[in-house]
């Protein structure tokens, strides 16, 4: 056919016809990452499908990953269409991660690039470990409420990073309104969405998915929530600032800059950008923190060995901080081990090419969207022996160094220039967040009436962004002066 000839060379291979739907028994509706990572064993590290009249190339390798997202990044860099539709009818037009290839995404990533890179992120250490320390704190009060912890936290960071906002714990108006929002866009992603950005359905029999009368009214409630979203937060900051206190932030330091050089005419941008860190980093970061704690929870042998690491070069009279991250290997390895075993946004952020290409001898269509299969590759165990067991050690060399990579530069942040530019602060309040339970807490299965532990199965949620099923835990200080540092550092 025209398609599978043109430049006389073939798709690339994969099933056909796709077993699709009418034989939904041969795929994995919940996990669509398992279907592909078979795929990816029977057809190779790139594979093609097609649904609904739209292309869809499948990549299982990370070196195709390199040579295709990050190596020719002027072809691999747009998203799909679907993805800016879903935007507008999410109400949330300004979200930097569904913007197609082009000048206004390009304006966006610059704001990104000189408020959040990596000594940007930096600039935030005291405020990661202060937050950090107030999530260890909940842990211990009320261990039944991990998710909500992970989140309060996600939250507070994000707020105060971007907006310079000091959140409240409970209710608070910000938060509440953002929360809103995002309620709402995980609403709307419905399944069938899903299924169109990701090439695979998450349901068994194809669901109603055109917009009736319960979406129009939703997708109202939408603007108007996300016009306060990006609206009031930012007057917040301009008013601070003109009360000249001001702390630090995104937001500040942008506007601050701008001003400075005469590009008051920027805010409309830095605006959406700000907002956007919400929709990217919220539930990302959140699920990570919340894998980690399952991950304690199941792995006693791995935390003790993490404590150990950390009690031998810090002791007992103070927290760690960012100047001891170097010399804690084991506990970086941890984080990305939690990278690696859960990986929050399984199948990434679709990409989509904005021209026709060849790779290996095989044709790659315009237009085509482009998946990442992050779970795949981080459960190949030809790369990752015994794959679903949470193992620090395969971070190091043989001889027992940690391996030269770096949390950031991670296959689980993307790739080419749609990389995830939240990754520096991400990557941070993550350490900051798992070096403070560590040190300071111990987490393990809790024990029934029976004085039995209760048993925890790794289970996790599905879509696009996911994150562990609720489990029980028992939550236990080690140490009464680290528990008093905790709390001295405290903000009423
Ligand atoms: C551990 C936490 C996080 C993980 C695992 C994560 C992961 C990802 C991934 C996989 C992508 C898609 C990259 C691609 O298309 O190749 C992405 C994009 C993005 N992330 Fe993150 N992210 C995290 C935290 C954050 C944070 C904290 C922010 C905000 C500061 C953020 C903002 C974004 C944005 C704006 C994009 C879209 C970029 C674009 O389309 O150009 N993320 N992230």
């Amino acid at each position: 056919s025209k398609q599978t000839k043109r430049k006389g060379l073939p798709l690339p291979p994969g099933p056909r016809p796709l077993p699709l739907l009418g034989n939904a028994h041969q795929i994995n509706t919940s996990q669509p990452w398992l279907t592909y990572a078979a795929w990816g064993k029977q057809y190779g590290g790139i594979v093609y499908s097609r649904l609904l009249g739209q292309d869809y190339i499948i990549i299982n390798d990370e070196n195709i990953v390199k040579t295709l997202l990050d190596q020719r990044g002027a072809i691999y860099s747009d998203r799909p269409v679907i993805a800016t539709y879903m935007n507008k009818m999410c109400g949330i037009d300004f979200n930097t991660s569904f913007l197609p290839y082009g000048d206004l995404w390009r304006a966006h990533r610059k704001i990104f690039h000189q408020t959040l890179r990596e000594d940007k992120a930096a600039l935030y250490h005291d405020l990661y470990l202060r937050k950090a320390h107030d999530f260890v704190q909940n842990l211990i009060n009320f261990p039944g409420d991990l998710e909500t912890h992970a989140e309060t936290l996600t939250a507070s960071l994000i707020m105060a990073v971007t907006y310079g906002y000091e959140t409240q714990i409970r209710d608070d108006p910000f938060v509440n309104r953002v929360q809103g929002l995002v309620d709402i866009v995980l609403q709307t992603i419905t399944p069938a969405l899903s299924a169109l950005l990701t090439g695979l359905p998450f349901f068994e029999r194809l669901p109603e998915w055109f917009p009736g009368a319960a979406f129009k009214r939703r997708s109202r409630l939408c603007r108007d929530l996300s016009a306060e979203v990006v609206e009031r937060p930012f007057q917040y900051v301009i008013e601070q600032m003109a009360k000249e206190i001001a702390p630090q932030s995104m937001v500040s330091d942008f506007h601050r800059n701008a001003i400075a050089k005469g590009e008051g005419d920027q805010d409309r941008v830095l605006k959406e950008v700000a907002a956007t860190v919400y929709v990217g980093g919220f539930k990302t970061t959140s699920s990570n923190l919340h894998s980690f704690l399952l991950a304690m929870v199941l792995y006693p042998e791995v935390q003790q060995r993490a404590q150990a690491e950390i009690d031998a070069v810090i002791g007992d009279d103070r927290l760690p901080n960012f100047d001891d991250r170097a010399a804690l290997p084991y506990v970086e390895a941890i984080c990305r081990e939690v990278l690696r075993w859960s990986p929050a946004a399984p199948l990434s952020v679709p990409h989509a090419t904005s021209n026709d290409d060849t790779f290996n001898g095989y044709y790659i269509p315009k237009g085509a969207t482009v998946i990442l299969n992050a779970w795949g590759i981080a459960h190949n165990e030809a790369v990752y022996p015994d794959p679903f067991h949470f193992k620090p050690e395969r971070h190091f060399t043989a001889d027992g160094q940690l391996k030269d990579d770096s949390l950031s530069n991670n296959l689980f942040f993307g790739s080419g220039r749609r990389i995830c530019p939240g990754r520096f602060f991400a990557e941070r309040s993550m350490w900051a967040a798992i070096v403070s339970v560590l040190s300071s807490i111990r987490i393990e299965k809790a024990r029934g009436p029976d004085g039995k532990e209760i048993e925890v199965r790794p289970d996790f949620t599905t879509g696009m962004v996911i994150y562990p099923k609720p489990f029980q835990c028992s939550v236990t200080s080690r140490s009464a002066t680290k528990e008093k540092l905790l709390r001295g550092k405290v903000t009423a």
